[in-house]
């Protein structure tokens, strides 16, 4: 932001515009959230984020709103455009004390935004939890204070919001957990900065939504037979038969045009039962395996859901990422990998096809266990560990980032808490390699594959189970290519 603040000064913007229209943002959606003029308390911090609270508290003054401004700190330190707009404020400054905020019928939260730099404490932490202790709608400007909003993490203590309303592009704080619950409503205002300055700027952090990689989408031409629509190969091993059938059913669902999936002869029978679209082969051992990976028409491989801890899922491991084919390593084939991930980062640098991990917090933890300490941010953790291993890493939760080596990562908000449940992951990978079949590239293939899975969650919602989560998938795609 302050890249895209300087451009847009220098391309002859002032800056204090921009404040204006920032601060009108603020002052609009205020409007929104009470139309009958009601006590605004705007709460004031000492820096830019405090001049939009300026402006916005003048705006709604003129349109008739009783306004009480109170500011943390003197108005005599107020610097640059923050002061400029101070002085538009014909108005009183209170201090911001205790019992203050009796009366009021909506907060501005304009204390920090941008400008965060340490954790807050005393005056400014105490200013957070009066805020929150009020019983008061809050509409925080920029970010909640106290969110930083390059992780989403709270600095010490921060406000909890009604609403937010956020300049240009959201930051990632506005995504991540815990950042995301705190905003409340989201609100994305255009001041005036313009996409030009994107290309300056550089960002590597996107939001994933359809636009990200619509465009690769893989669709189906009258032209298309099922096997110019890819082949999955999903190895299943001989433990839990449902996971890999939740993940060749993804596969499918994700269209691919044929699934095999290659299990011990036991497990044959319950795999035949349950899938009529799939082909079923035995794989009783290693070399079972390698004859299934010389038919090249199965070009992307899954090896994790339900494939058992130890060697010989390490073993296919290799095996698969020696193949010369994409590869989604998910559940067991990351935790059989937890005492030498080293080897698993060789094996995947040996290959030069997209490789997609799928871990959730633990299983990041167990591969990556430094970068999982060494970070505060999920956005930056997933992005290291995608450049250590040189795979496509989808580090999954309520806030999915998906990272890529190339440094390009994105934040997903659509999914729904009702994912959490069992087999959910094995549909996600499953998805993915589908996808992958297509020829989708691995970044886009695992965002496009985290978006379906959780606007599938989210059309099921209450009552949710992962075998639900593939046949909802034609209605997500229904809406998503129409
Ligand atoms: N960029 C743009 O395009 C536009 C930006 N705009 C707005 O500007 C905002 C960014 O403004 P900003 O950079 O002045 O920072 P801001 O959030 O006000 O905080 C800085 C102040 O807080 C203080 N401080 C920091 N941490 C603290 C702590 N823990 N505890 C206590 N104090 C702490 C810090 O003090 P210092 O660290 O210097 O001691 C400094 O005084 C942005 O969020 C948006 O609202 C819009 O006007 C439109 C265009
Ligand atoms: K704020």
């Amino acid at each position: 932001m302050k890249t895209a603040d300087a451009a847009t000064i220098a391309g002859g913007v002032p800056g204090i515009d921009l404040m204006e229209a920032a601060g009108r943002a603020v002052a609009d959606a205020a409007r929104g959230m009470c139309p009958v003029p009601c006590t605004v308390a705007v709460v004031c911090g000492p820096g830019n984020n405090g001049g939009d609270g300026f402006v916005g508290a003048r705006l709604l003054a003129e349109w008739g709103y009783p306004v009480r401004l109170m500011l943390l700190g003197s108005r005599a330190a107020l610097r640059g455009d923050a002061a400029v707009a101070a002085k538009r404020w014909a108005g009183e400054a209170e201090r911001f004390d205790a019992g203050t905020l009796k009366g009021c019928g909506l907060i501005v939260d304009a204390l920090f935004g941008a400008g965060l730099t340490r954790d807050l404490d005393g005056e400014a932490k105490a200013a957070v939890e009066r805020i929150n202790a009020s019983d008061c709608p809050v509409l925080a400007v920029d970010v909640p204070s106290g969110v930083d909003g390059d992780s989403g993490r709270v600095r010490g203590v921060a406000v909890k919001a009604t609403k937010t309303v956020t300049f240009f592009r959201y930051k990632p704080g506005h995504l991540l957990l815990p950042g995301r619950m705190l905003c409340g409503e989201r609100v994305l205002a255009q001041i005036g900065i313009p996409d030009a300055v994107l290309p300056e700027i550089g960002s590597r952090s996107f939001h994933n939504v359809p636009a990200l990689w619509r465009a690769g989408y893989p669709e189906p031409s009258l032209e298309s037979h099922k096997y110019t629509r890819g082949h999955a190969l999903v190895a299943a091993g001989s433990e839990m038969a449902g996971a890999a059938r939740l993940a060749s059913r993804a596969s499918l669902r994700a269209g691919a045009g044929v699934v095999t999936v290659a299990a011990s002869t036991e497990m044959l029978p319950i795999f035949k039962a349950a899938l009529e679209a799939v082909i079923v082969r035995a794989m009783d051992d290693l070399d079972d395996y390698a004859h299934l990976l010389e038919d090249k028409r199965r070009n992307a491989l899954l090896v994790g859901p339900g494939a058992g801890l130890g060697a010989d899922t390490r073993d296919r491991v290799r095996m698969a990422l020696g193949a010369g084919r994409p590869v989604v390593l998910d559940a067991d084939a990351l935790t059989s990998f937890e005492t030498q991930p080293r080897a698993m980062h060789q094996a995947i640098a040996a290959s030069d096809r997209p490789v997609v991990m799928t871990p959730h917090e633990g299983e990041f933890r167990r591969l990556f266990r430094q970068i999982a300490e060494g970070s505060d941010s999920k956005l930056e953790k997933a992005r290291a560990a995608a450049a250590l291993s040189g795979a496509v890493i989808v580090l999954k939760g309520a806030d999915t980032v998906v990272a890529s080596p190339d440094r390009r990562a994105a934040i997903a908000d659509n999914g729904t808490p009702w994912l959490a449940t069992a087999g959910s992951g094995d549909v996600l990978a499953g998805i993915v390699t589908g996808l992958l079949a297509q020829n989708m590239p691995g970044f886009e293939a695992a965002c496009a594959a985290v978006w379906l899975h959780g606007e599938a969650g989210s059309s099921i919602g209450p009552g949710l189970i992962s075998e639900d989560l593939p046949d909802a998938l034609p209605g997500v795609l229904k809406r998503l290519l129409s």
